[in-house]
C-alpha cells in the first residue's frame, strides 16, 4: 500500500478547496485545468451526487444493535488484536486533541479510543459513536468510507467531506488488509476537527494497520495450520466423502479434491440448489472456545470420488517408512519400533502373510542402517530348490560341479557382504540348509563348495516369513536354535484385512505409482467401485491390491468402475467383521498356523470361496505364473493353498 494518494500528497487548503466545491455545484469546472487532486476531489463528488448521498447530511448512520452486535461477533477477532493496539498508541497521545477509530470493511465502528473531549462532541455533533457506518455511499465522502472504497490510505480534510455535516472534522484512515488475500478487513482512523489538522496523523494510522495486519497473520496461520489439520483428520476418516473447510470469514481453505465449493451450499441455506453438506461442524482452536472456522462433510456425487494423483489428506495423515505406507495406528507403532532396532544392527525377523510388504521394510530397515552404502541381497528361500541351496549361499569353486559356471561364483552371503542379506520365505528352508546356516550366523565364516578356504562374512540378516515358525519348530520342520539367531528383534505386519484403513490408501499409492509407470493421466475411482475395494478382505494384500488396480487402470482408462473390476471382488460382499477375523483365522491356519491353538473355527463358506476363486483363475490363465499374479499370491502361496484345498492345479490347466 503506497502513499501516493492524493488526498495524502497534495496540501489542503481550505479556501481553493472551497472555490472548487462552489464551481462543482454549478457544473464549471468542465473546462477548466484540474490536477490530479482536484480532479480526484471531484470525482469522488460526482460519485456521491450520483449514487444519491445528502449532501447536507449532520448526522452518521447507527445501524441497529442487534446488527452492530453480529458485525462485533464478525470481526472479534480483528478487535481482539487491535484494541491493545490502538489503547496501547492512545496513551501515549497525551494532550493530542483526536480519537483513534477501528471499523470493520463496512465502514462500522467497532471501538473508539482517545481524547475525550473530542470523542463526545464527535458523538453530539454528528453521531460519530460505536455503530454508526461510514461506507462513501451512505455518509459520502470521509476518511473511513474513502479508504474502503480504494483501499489505500487516505487523509480527508474539512470541506474535502462531501457531506457539509464533517465539514469540522478532519479523518485520516488507512485500511486493514487480510494478510493473505489483501481483502479489505476494515480501517484504522484518526480524527480530529479540522483545526487540528496534522500532517502526520496519516503515517500514524498507516503504521497501526499495519501493526494489526502483522499480528493477524500470526493468528490466521496458527488457526489456517488447525483447520487444515481437522481437514486431514476428517478426510481419513469419511474418505469416501469430500471435506471442505472454512475460514472464519468462509472463505474456502481447503477441500477435498473432486469437490467444487461452489457446487456446494456452504452455508446449508434451505430450498437451496446446491449440494447440501450432510455434516457440519465448528473448528475450535485446541484447547479453547474460540471458534475459527468451520469443516463440512460433503457426499460425493457419483461416480467420481478419489482423483490422483492427488494431494490428499488421506495421503497426508498416513506415515511412510520409505516405500513403506501406513494409516494404521497399530501398524504405526509397529513400524516405529522397528525403526528403533535399525541403529543396534541386530538381525530382524518380519512375519505377516504374502504381499504385507516385509521386503519393503526389510528394505527400509537397509536404507536406514549404517550398511546402507553396502549391498541389499534378497533371496527367495522358496524359490531355491534344495540341491542349489549351497551354491546359491555359499558360492562354488571353479569346476566345483557340472554345469557350474567355469570361473567359479560367489554365493550370497559374499555378495551381501558389508550390506545386507534379506532372507524371503525363510520358513521353506530345508532342515540341512537351516544347520549350514545356523553355522554361518555363529562362526561368520563359511566355505565356498568346492574350497576348503574358509571366508569371513559381515552382513546382517532380516528374515521373512509368512509361516509360524514356532508351530514349524513344534512340527520339527524348523531349527528352534536358527529361530532365535534370526529373530533377535522379532515383528509382526499384520494384514491388510486387519487394517481397513490401509485399503485405500495403498489403493491411492498403487495408482499414483502405476500412473507414473504406465505415463497414464490422473485417473478416478468411482463410489461403487472403491466401495466393493474396501468391503474385500484382500488374502493377497498388497501385492494383490496392485494387480487388481493395474489391470482396472489398463481395462478403466482414466476412471476405475465396477466394471474393470475383477470377478472376485466385484461378487465379494463386504464380511461382517466376525467372518473377516474367521477367514484371517482360516489363512492363517492355512499358512501353518495351528487353528486350535488360536482357538478359532474354520469358516466353510469363505473356505469354498477359495477354493472357487483358485479353480477360476487357474481355469481362466490356463498357467500358474499369471495364475498367481493375478491372485497377487507368491508360488509358494499358490501351491500350499492348493495343497490345503486338495486342488490339483493341472486338473484345471
Ligand atoms: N504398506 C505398504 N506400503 C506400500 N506398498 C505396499 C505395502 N504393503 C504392500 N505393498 C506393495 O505390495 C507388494 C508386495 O510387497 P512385498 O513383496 O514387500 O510383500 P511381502 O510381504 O514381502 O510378500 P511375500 O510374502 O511374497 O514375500 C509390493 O508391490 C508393495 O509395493
Amino acid at each position: 500500500m503506497a502513499l501516493v494518494n492524493p488526498y495524502v500528497t497534495y496540501p489542503k487548503d481550505r479556501r481553493n478547496i472551497h472555490k472548487l466545491r462552489d464551481r462543482f455545484e454549478v457544473g464549471r469546472f468542465a473546462n477548466e485545468q484540474l490536477n490530479v487532486y482536484e480532479k480526484k476531489l471531484i470525482t469522488d463528488w460526482s460519485r456521491c451526487k450520483t449514487i444519491g448521498v445528502d449532501p447536507g447530511m449532520r448526522d452518521g448512520i447507527v445501524i441497529p444493535e442487534d446488527e452492530f452486535r453480529i458485525a462485533v461477533a464478525h470481526s472479534s477477532f480483528i478487535i481482539e488484536k487491535a484494541e491493545p493496539i490502538l489503547q496501547k498508541v492512545s496513551n501515549l497521545l497525551v494532550g493530542v486533541p483526536g480519537i483513534l477509530i477501528l471499523t470493520d470493511n463496512q465502514g462500522t465502528i467497532l471501538h473508539i479510543v482517545g481524547d475525550s473531549s473530542v470523542r463526545m462532541r464527535a458523538a453530539d455533533e454528528s453521531s460519530l459513536i460505536e455503530g454508526s457506518r461510514w461506507l462513501e455511499s451512505l455518509a459520502g465522502t470521509n476518511g473511513i468510507g474513502t479508504a474502503i472504497a480504494q483501499k489505500e490510505a487516505v487523509h480527508v480534510f474539512s470541506n474535502e467531506h462531501f457531506c457539509e455535516g464533517w465539514h469540522q472534522w478532519s479523518c485520516a484512515a488507512t485500511p486493514i488488509l487480510d494478510p493473505f488475500t489483501e481483502e479489505v478487513l476494515g480501517v484504522v482512523d484518526f480524527t480530529t476537527f479540522d483545526k487540528d489538522y496534522r500532517e502526520d496523523a496519516v503515517g500514524l494510522t498507516y503504521s497501526l494497520s499495519g501493526h494489526i495486519k502483522a499480528e493477524l497473520r500470526l493468528q490466521l496461520e496458527l488457526e489456517r495450520m488447525q483447520l487444515i489439520h481437522s481437514y486431514s483428520d476428517h478426510s481419513s476418516r469419511y474418505p469416501a466423502d469430500g471435506i471442505v473447510v472454512l475460514d472464519r470469514m468462509g472463505r474456502v481453505v481447503r477441500s477435498s479434491p473432486g469437490i467444487d465449493p461452489d457446487e456446494c451450499d456452504l452455508f446449508q441455506r434451505c430450498r437451496c440448489e446446491k449440494e447440501q453438506p450432510k455434516m457440519v461442524q465448528q473448528v475450535y482452536l485446541p484447547g479453547t472456545e474460540r471458534e475459527i472456522g468451520s469443516l463440512l462433510v460433503i457426499h460425493r456425487k457419483k461416480p467420481v470420488t478419489i482423483s490422483v494423483p492427488i494431494e490428499s489428506a488421506l495421503i497426508r495423515c498416513v506415515a511412510t517408512f520409505g516405500e513403506f505406507v501406513t494409516a494404521s495406528e497399530n501398524l504405526k507403532l509397529i513400524m516405529e519400533r522397528i525403526s528403533k532396532v535399525i541403529p543396534s544392527d541386530i538381525n530382524v525377523l518380519l512375519i505377516g502373510e504374502t504381499g504385507t510388504g516385509k521386503e519393503i521394510v526389510a528394505n527400509y530397515i537397509h536404507a536406514h542402517s549404517k550398511r546402507h552404502a553396502g549391498p541389499f541381497v534378497a533371496v527367495n528361500c522358496g524359490a531355491i530348490s534344495k540341491e542349489l541351496f549351497e551354491s546359491k549361499f555359499f558360492g562354488y569353486e571353479r569346476g566345483a560341479f557340472t554345469g557350474a559356471d567355469p570361473r567359479g561364483r560367489k554365493g550370497v552371503f559374499e555378495c551381501a557382504d558389508g550390506g545386507t542379506l534379506f532372507l524371503d520365505e525363510v520358513g521353506e528352508m530345508p532342515l540341512e540348509i537351516q544347520a549350514a546356516l545356523l553355522r554361518v550366523l555363529e562362526t561368520g565364516r563359511f566355505n565356498r563348495v568346492g574350497s576348503e578356504k574358509e571366508i569371513a562374512t559381515n552382513c546382517r540378516i532380516v528374515a521373512a516369513t509368512n509361516r509360524s515358525l514356532s508351530h514349524e519348530i513344534t512340527r520339527g520342520t524348523f531349527r528352534a536354535d536358527l529361530y532365535y539367531r534370526l529373530g533377535v528383534a522379532t515383528f509382526d505386519i499384520p494384514p491388510l484385512r486387519e487394517r481397513p484403513e490401509d485399503i485405500p490408501v495403498l489403493i491411492q499409492r498403487t495408482m499414483v505409482s502405476l500412473c507414473r509407470k504406465h505415463d497414464l493421466p490422473p485417473s478416478n475411482i468411482s463410489e461403487e467401485a472403491m466401495e466393493l475395494l474396501t468391503g474385500y478382505s484382500w488374502p493377497g494384500n498388497g501385492r494383490e491390491v496392485r494387480n487388481v488396480i493395474e489391470s482396472a487402470m489398463i481395462c478403466g482408462g482414466s476412471s476405475i468402475s465396477v466394471q474393470d473390476l475383477p470377478m472376485n471382488i466385484k461378487y465379494s460382499q463386504k464380511l461382517p467383521q466376525e467372518a473377516i477375523s474367521v477367514s484371517g483365522a482360516h489363512l492363517t491356519a492355512a499358512q501353518g498356523r495351528s487353528p486350535d491353538s488360536t482357538g478359532y473355527r474354520i469358516n466353510a463358506n469363505i473356505s469354498q470361496r477359495e477354493v472357487h476363486l483358485i479353480i477360476t483363475t487357474l481355469e481362466k490363465y490356463k498357467d500358474i505364473a499369471l495364475a498367481c499374479e493375478a491372485l497377487g499370491v507368491s508360488r509358494a502361496t499358490f501351491y500350499r493353498k492348493c495343497k490345503a484345498h486338495g486342488i490339483t492345479p493341472s486338473d484345471y490347466i
